[in-house]
């Protein structure tokens, strides 16, 4: 096995998943700009504790986070919200203001869409970075970037900023990044792309930031047809059709069954392969000269993606969301349902169906009703306002100020605060290590998926070599030369664990420069990972036996990964 696994295996127990992990960016720690940012911080703190006319200053009080940004208060923003059902045109009308613009930014759930707009912005000739946790792909005198929407840029000012999927700012746990995105970022212009769900809600919270603020309704540009029979078999799967599930297990099982039969091969994207690879199965199912001409999928593919898919198949309308099994709710189906039959795709009219019949009724009743209205988006105190509080409260640890924070924040009607159970869960561990409080807030944000084992020694292992010795060697927690092609669904699971543990050095890497020196290394060996996992699935399941005409690719040179 490639990791070295920890000696302490009891924080291994401490499951952290998937909250604030696609590194939120509330605070630059940058190390000039933390003794900057810490220098005013400590005069604000002077100015409220010092002298005769000492006033007691609540920092858990949230009920203003507008006024956190005071670069995008100065401007009276011209904001339109761009809203309509899936494939209605929301995203290409915000993007085609942004490349006219004269700067700009794209913030997006999902690094795929983040990817998809650079790559349309420089094929239109406007150079655009790419910036994702993990990535910076910096294009000479590039005046524009895509960003998943953790490293919206809330000190710049631009021309145009377009924020896609806003109504995920009631999600529970991201949703704050969208809410720091909405109120921090400073444009002429911001766009914001998604479900007239959302509507209300924002009118009300940028009522206090005296924005221009527009709605702009669409409605869809091909037909989305509800069949009223299911698929019923896999001898009815048909070109360009995409089956959803959302358990792995299932959805190697129905990609199996479904090239058993020797018709079709499957390319499938799920949420832990990584991004690299779920990037090149999309484009191989989407290529129309390739024989990967049906998709299995979970929900990784139902926000904004632009897929060949003709017709959507729900192998089930129930989903496990950590707690119990539950129906899908109305915007996760619409969401799903929404990217087949994409305007300007091969196929101009959209089906959807369900494996089985009894499943098409909440299919149909979900499709008909409208979302329900957000009523809140979520909120988190940005690293200031924990440094603060931590100034008057020296002794408490990261765990017992941000519990502090969760009991005692105040917020206006319009938020939430973000579900932190999660970070909670790290800062038990990094807690106990001798940190600086901005290191630990670091680790604790960092995109570390604390329900995998293989990912949380990882984390574990970087922090505390990290607060021994100040500098972390690739090396002391991985090895590199042994990754293999997986044999098995375990081997696999694991390979996707150590891409989890890599992917981590890597965002490290980007924050604290000089103490994660390797960030080649983990990269090379991250693509390797993927490559192997990409050799796994191409032999996986029944192969025609014919020659293949696949699209090439690197081939997996055992000489490479050996030097590596
Ligand atoms: N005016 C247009 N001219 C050409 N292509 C268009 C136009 N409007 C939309 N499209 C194309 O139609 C497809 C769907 O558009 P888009 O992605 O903007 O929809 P959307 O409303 O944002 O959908 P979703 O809610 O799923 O994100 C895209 O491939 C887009 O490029
Ligand atoms: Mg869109």
């Amino acid at each position: 096995m490639a990791l070295l696994l920890l000696r302490n295996r009891k924080a291994s127990a401490l499951g952290i998943p998937r909250i604030l992990r696609d590194n939120v960016e509330p605070f630059s720690l940058n190390s000039e700009k933390i003794i900057g940012a810490f220098a005013s911080v400590d005069v604000i703190i002077r100015s409220y504790c010092s002298g005769s006319g000492m006033k007691k200053f609540d920092f858990t009080d949230l009920t203003r986070p507008h006024t956190w940004y005071p670069l995008a208060r100065k401007k009276v923003r011209k904001v339109i919200l761009h809203v309509g059902p899936t494939n209605s045109g929301k995203t290409h009308q915000a993007l085609s203001r942004l490349e006219s613009s004269s700067s700009g930014i794209y913030c997006g759930p999902l690094r795929l869409l983040a990817w998809e707009v650079a790559k349309r912005l420089n094929k239109a000739n406007v150079s655009c970075d790419l910036i994702t946790g993990q990535e910076r792909e910096e294009v000479d005198g590039a005046k524009h970037r895509a960003v998943t929407v953790e490293m919206a840029d809330v000190v710049s000012d631009y021309d145009c900023a377009v924020i896609d999927e806003i109504q995920m700012l009631g999600c529970k746990t991201r949703g704050f990044s969208f809410t720091r995105a909405l109120l921090g970022i400073c444009a002429n212009e911001l766009h914001l792309c998604g479900d007239p769900a959302a509507v209300p809600l924002i009118q009300q919270i940028l009522q206090v930031t005296g924005d221009d603020v527009k709605v702009q309704s669409y409605e869809r540009l091909s037909p989305l047809v509800p069949l009223n029979v299911p698929l019923g078999s896999f001898s009815n799967i048909q070109t360009g059709d995409c089956i959803v599930t959302f358990s792995r297990h299932e959805i190697y099982r129905l990609k199996k069954a479904i090239e058993s039969r020797g018709k079709h091969l499957c390319s499938i994207v799920y949420g832990s392969l990584p991004p690299e690879t779920r990037t090149r199965q999309a484009t191989r199912f989407n290529d129309a000269s390739s024989e990967f001409d049906v998709l299995v999928a979970s929900d990784a593919i139902g926000m904004g993606l632009n897929l060949n898919i003709s017709r959507i198949i729900f192998s089930t309308m129930k989903k496990f969301d950590g707690v119990e099994l539950r129906d899908l709710t109305v915007p996760e189906v619409k969401q799903i349902a929404g990217r087949a039959g994409r305007y300007g795709s091969k196929f101009p009219v959209g089906e959807v169906t369900c494996l089985d019949s009894e499943d098409l009724p909440l299919l149909h009743k979900s499709l008909l009703e409208p979302s329900p209205m957000l009523e809140s988006a979520g909120l988190f105190p940005n690293f200031d306002l924990i440094y603060m509080y931590s100034r008057l409260h020296p002794d408490s640890s990261l765990y017992g100020i941000l519990e502090h924070f969760l009991e005692n924040a105040k917020l206006s009607e319009n938020y939430f605060f973000a579900n932190c159970e999660e970070v909670l869960k790290v800062a038990t561990v990094i807690d106990q290590l001798p940190l600086r409080l901005h290191e630990k807030y670091l680790f604790c944000i960092s995109p570390v998926d604390m329900n995998d084992d293989i990912s949380s020694q990882g984390l574990t292992q970087f922090a505390t070599n990290y607060s021994k010795k100040g500098i972390v060697q690739l090396r002391e927690i991985f090895t590199p030369g042994t990754l293999q092609v997986p044999k098995t669904q375990a081997a696999l699971r694991e390979l996707e664990s150590i891409h989890k543990v890599l992917d981590l050095y890597v965002w490290l890497s980007f924050r604290l420069e000089e103490s994660f020196p390797d960030r080649e290394l983990a990269a090379s060996q991250k693509a390797i990972c993927s490559m192997l996992i990409e050799e796994f699935l191409e032999r996986l399941g029944w192969q025609k036996p014919r020659v293949k005409k696949v699209t090439p690719r690197p081939k997996l040179n055992s000489a490479v990964v050996s030097r590596c």
